[in-house]
């Protein structure tokens, strides 16, 4: 590779937790850069690879067949040392090394953060792609991953659905999500979750067990006796999912059962609606470059292609849509408001 090329020549790299549809994205970065003649090097292991400098030339052949795959070809990693100021020089030193005049940052918020953080010492033009299964940025409808990581939940509360059925049995399914109960909510609804605890309706009102042991009572008399399937965000009990059925079990003899899905969100071939999100976006971050900008992420709304200052997309809030929340939160809980008040 030669710095004196006259193309122009862009980096990428992919960072944070992988997610569903970051191959698709890297394959659309790198097809459309081809396609306006750019030169195109991947750090590998995200901002580590920026760091250390390990990096690749890509071109189109390399990333043709990839957005079938989950994970990233180019390796994600999570790089503390990154939020230093001496690593932000660093990583504007070897970007002007290798010549590079942009990079595009495909994950989550700590990315964009870091994104953001490198563009105080680095004059290159940088762009984000919103690679992430929690959805929590805010000024795009879907980050890529989320998609998927949705259906592979509703998938498993499914099969839970099936045993939990069969011997009229409470289970706890605990989803990721960080901080944000997007995966909660839309696998809840998708699959007809008879609870949720979500942080967004723990933060109002944290659930106490014993609420919830009223609210599995309840049900059963209102359904009479059957499955009663409960959605788990990450983070919101001490102990997760087994701790809480162990407290049912011997504080309440209540028989359950826990189901932790961990990374299975992360794994397996990205849904259609993920690569083709991932596909425009990637499309849409190398025209952003050839437009001038920098320190956006590319994002979506209602169809639209947009670009979102990157400082927003963590300081301003991407709430949970409030009608699918009241939708399974009030019109779908088997215990009515009227009867008896849900106790979240
Ligand atoms: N405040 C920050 N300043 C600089 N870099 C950051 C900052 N926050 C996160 N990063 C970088 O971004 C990486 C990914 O962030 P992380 O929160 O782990 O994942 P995600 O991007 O998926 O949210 C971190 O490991 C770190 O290298
Ligand atoms: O893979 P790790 O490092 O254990 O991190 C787990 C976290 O990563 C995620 O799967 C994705 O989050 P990020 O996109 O912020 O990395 C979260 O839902 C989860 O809390």
């Amino acid at each position: 590779m030669s710095a004196t090329t006259s193309r122009q020549r862009i980096g990428v790299l992919t960072s944070g937790g992988d997610a569903p549809g970051m191959n698709a994205a890297l394959r659309a970065v790198v097809l459309a850069a081809e396609h306006y003649d750019m030169e195109v090097i991947a750090f590998r292991h995200g901002y580590e690879g920026l760091l250390n400098n390990e990096y690749l030339s890509l071109k189109a052949a390399d990333v043709l067949h990839v957005l079938q795959y989950s994970g990233t070809i180019i390796k994600s990693a999570r790089c503390p040392r990154f939020k230093e100021v001496a690593a932000a020089q660093l990583a504007a030193e070897n970007l002007d090394a290798l010549g590079l005049s942009a990079l595009v940052v495909i994950g989550g918020d700590g990315s964009f953060r870091g994104a953001e953080h490198l563009s105080q010492y680095w004059q290159g033009q940088i762009i984000g792609v919103p690679g992430t299964i929690d959805n929590d940025l805010y000024g795009t409808d879907a980050t890529i991953g989320y998609a998927t990581a949705v259906a592979i939940a509703m998938d498993a509360l499914d099969k839970i659905r099936d045993t939990a059925d069969a011997m009229d049995r409470v289970f706890i399914v605990e989803v990721m999500g960080r901080h944000a109960g997007f995966i909660g909510l839309s696998s809840a609804m998708a699959a007809g979750a008879e609870r949720m605890i979500l942080p967004e309706l723990q933060r109002d009102k944290p659930l106490t067990v014993a609420a919830l042991v009223k609210h599995i009572k309840r049900v059963e008399a209102v359904r009479g006796p059957g499955s009663y399937v409960m959605v788990l965000s990450e983070h919101q009990w001490p102990g997760g999912a087994v701790a809480l059925s162990e407290q049912l079990e011997a504080e309440f003899d209540m028989p359950c059962r826990p189901c932790l899905l961990g990374h299975i969100q992360r794994g397996g071939a990205p849904a259609p609606s993920d690569r083709i999100l991932a596909s425009q976006l990637g499309v849409h971050a190398i025209e952003l470059i050839l437009q001038g900008a920098t320190r956006v992420m590319a994002g979506i709304k209602a169809n639209q292609m947009v670009a979102v200052p990157l400082v927003d997309t963590w300081t301003k809030k991407n709430p949970l849509d409030e009608n699918l929340l009241r939708i399974q939160h009030e019109i779908f809980n088997p215990v009515k408001k009227s009867a008896n008040k849900p106790s979240q």
